[in-house]
């Protein structure tokens, strides 16, 4: 696949967190409200998010009909979704909340209404506040991806970077609880 995405050769260390999921566990959403992950999200993506070995995120959803783009395959857009938020668990392998700062996607194959579709996501590497990765989506078979993308996370202190946001969450008020908490 065709990439334009640059990882800097002097990236810095890092280490799996040892906080962070083991393998083969699931992964909790970042918010129960996320329209990737959350599963109280009513319309959301619904995905299933797994640790994997060393710095890498797998995941899993299905696609169905009203997530349709051309006849019968899936939206780009919702595809993109679904990446942005996979790739969005990759930095806390490694301990931090990180928002995308940018992200690309590589459509290879059209991806059928029905299908069930599984993501890879690996950390690249991290330099200061940068965390880069990418991801391969597959139908079933890891040999024949059908798209690819990459992304640059930056990490965030989630408490202020929400701060004048979580009033409108459909969570207000727990996520009001939480910040009252020390
Ligand atoms: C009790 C309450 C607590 C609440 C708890 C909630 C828990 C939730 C936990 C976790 C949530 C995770 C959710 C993941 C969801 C899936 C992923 C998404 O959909 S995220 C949504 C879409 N993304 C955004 O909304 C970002 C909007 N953008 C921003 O907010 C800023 O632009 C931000 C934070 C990304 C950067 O802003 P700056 O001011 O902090 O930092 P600067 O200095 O600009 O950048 C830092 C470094 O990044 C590079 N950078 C920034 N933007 C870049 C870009 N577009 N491309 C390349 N590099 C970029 C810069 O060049 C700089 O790099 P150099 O260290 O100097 O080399």
């Amino acid at each position: 696949m065709k990439s334009s995405f640059v990882v800097p050769t002097d990236l810095d260390p890092v280490q799996r967190h040892p906080k962070a999921a083991k393998a083969g566990e699931r992964m909790r959403a970042h918010n129960p409200m996320c329209y990737g992950c959350g599963q109280e999200s009513v319309e959301g993506l619904r995905l299933q998010m797994f640790a994997g070995e060393d710095f890498e995120v797998t995941a899993a959803m299905d696609v169905p009909a009203r997530f349709e783009g051309g006849p019968g395959v899936i939206h780009g857009g919702v595809l993109s979704t679904a990446f942005d938020d996979v790739m969005g668990m990759v930095p806390l392998l490694i301990g931090p909340a990180a928002v995308t700062a940018h992200l690309e996607v590589d459509y290879q194959r059209p991806i059928p209404i029905g299908s069930r579709l599984h993501f890879t996501a690996t950390l690249l590497g991290r330099q200061r506040r940068k965390v880069y990765a990418e991801a391969v989506a597959h139908l079933g078979d890891p040999d024949q991806p059908v798209a690819t993308a990459h992304a640059i996370l930056v990490t965030i202190n989630a408490r202020e970077h929400f701060a004048d946001h979580l009033s409108n969450s459909a969570m207000a008020d727990e996520y009001k609880a939480r910040m009252s908490r020390p």
